[in-house]
């Protein structure tokens, strides 16, 4: 067996949201494909991936350097021990070879992007739900029931504090009792009201997120968590820069509830990183490393590596990014549950049309692969692409 090709397009994912850091104007994402000569159930198998939203499409790099990396690796080279089956470790070590460690740029979403369509490929080829496999291989029992929480709450032109409820009690009609929203884009005392509005809105029904998207310097974060603590949030995320690691400590001094962050490290060693320096704490704060951004499933597994050694539950780990694959990753391998966007970056993100939420949890359907094929507005997008 071989993989036969590998299809990238850079697709618009624009809408007129901002964070207290990025519109999303311009945002794209890339949409890949990696082809095999495999024939299943009469279809040829096609594995699919792309990257979540906040970093760009990646045509430039996949089709540069990425690309040629695994078209042109020894086909056997990069099969599993029973020549039966591609191996996405392999292949993995196939797109790096020449890329120096350290200062990891955007080359980890290229990555991350065309590992998500190898874990697609071989899943299918395995005939098996990707969390199946996923679960098999670890020596652990699935739970195809995930928690999943509502993203949203952006600033929006013309956004008052009534459309801001109106989308909150949206996401409570749809089965969902966390919801997050953005802080940091308006002066303390707008967020102030607009965290008052939400609460106000949502009452015991569910719980409150905030996400600051790494707005705030140190000033502004301890007088952001000084108020923030008064109130029953769930968390408070990404308060400052994602690198800036003695910031994240100090924070915490100021904010005894639950931390975030993690979705703008890329790799296991910035996650070490922050588990050593970041003063998070493995009791009540979580981690939202998205494999999608960060060089992949087999990168991943390096991180939930890191994890074990520094005392952290993967149960800690809620991903950023709202897709499919870290749905698969959760059931398969017990993170604590999954981002989702009920209304944004659509065909992308959610779940395939048979999921409902259901008091916060879904239940992955038995389908083969990540399971795009049972979302029929990204599936037909992707095979488009490839088919
Ligand atoms: O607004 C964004 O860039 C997305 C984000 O931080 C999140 O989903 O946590
Ligand atoms: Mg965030």
């Amino acid at each position: 067996m071989r993989i036969t090709d590998v299809v990238e397009i850079t697709k618009p994912i624009a809408s007129p949201i901002r964070n207290a850091y990025i519109d999303f104007s311009k945002m794209t994402a890339s949409l890949v494909a990696v082809v095999t000569d495999v024939i299943k159930d009469g279809r040829r198998v096609v594995g699919y991936g792309f990257n979540s939203n906040g970093r760009y499409g990646q045509g430039g790099l996949i089709r540069e350097r990425f690309r040629d990396r695994i078209l042109q690796a020894d086909p056997d080279g990069v099969l599993d021990s029973s020549g039966g089956n591609l191996d996405p470790h392999r292949l993995w070590d196939a797109m790096m070879a020449n890329e120096k460690p350290g200062g990891h740029g955007e080359r980890s979403v290229a990555v991350g992007t065309l590992d998500m369509a190898i874990w697609d490929a071989t899943a299918k080829i395995a005939g098996q739900p990707l969390f199946r496999m996923l679960a098999e291989i670890n020596g652990a029992r699935a739970n195809p029931r995930v928690f999943v929480y509502a993203a949203g709450g952006y600033y929006y032109p013309g956004k008052d504090l009534a459309a801001l409820r109106h989308e909150m009690r949206g996401y409570l009609n749809r089965g969902y009792n966390l919801v997050k929203m953005k802080i940091g884009g308006a002066s303390i005392d707008e967020d102030r009201r607009r965290i008052d509005a939400v609460l106000d809105e949502i009452g015991n029904d569910a719980r409150l997120a905030v996400d600051a998207n790494g707005r705030f310097d140190l000033e502004t974060g301890i007088a952001y968590a000084k108020m923030l603590r008064d109130y029953p949030l769930f968390w408070f995320e990404e308060a400052g820069d994602p690198l800036d690691y003695s910031l994240q400590a100090a924070l915490s001094g100021f904010y005894p509830g639950s931390m975030a962050t993690g979705e703008n490290l890329f790799s296991h060693q910035d996650a070490r990183n922050l588990l050593r320096y970041g003063g998070m704490r493995p009791d009540r704060d979580y981690l939202q490393f998205d494999c999608a951004l960060s060089y992949g499933l087999v990168e991943y597994l390096r991180t939930l590596e890191v994890l074990k050694q520094f005392g952290w539950s993967a149960s800690r780990c809620v991903p950023h990014g709202g897709h499919q694959m870290s749905l698969n990753i959760a059931a398969g391998l017990g993170l604590g549950g999954n981002e989702s966007y009920p209304d944004l970056f659509q065909p992308y993100g959610g779940f395939p049309d048979s999921v409902t939420v259901d008091n916060g949890y879904i239940t992955m359907p038995e389908l083969p692969g990540i399971g795009f094929e049972g979302k029929s507005d990204l599936i037909s997008v992707m095979r488009e692409l490839a088919e």
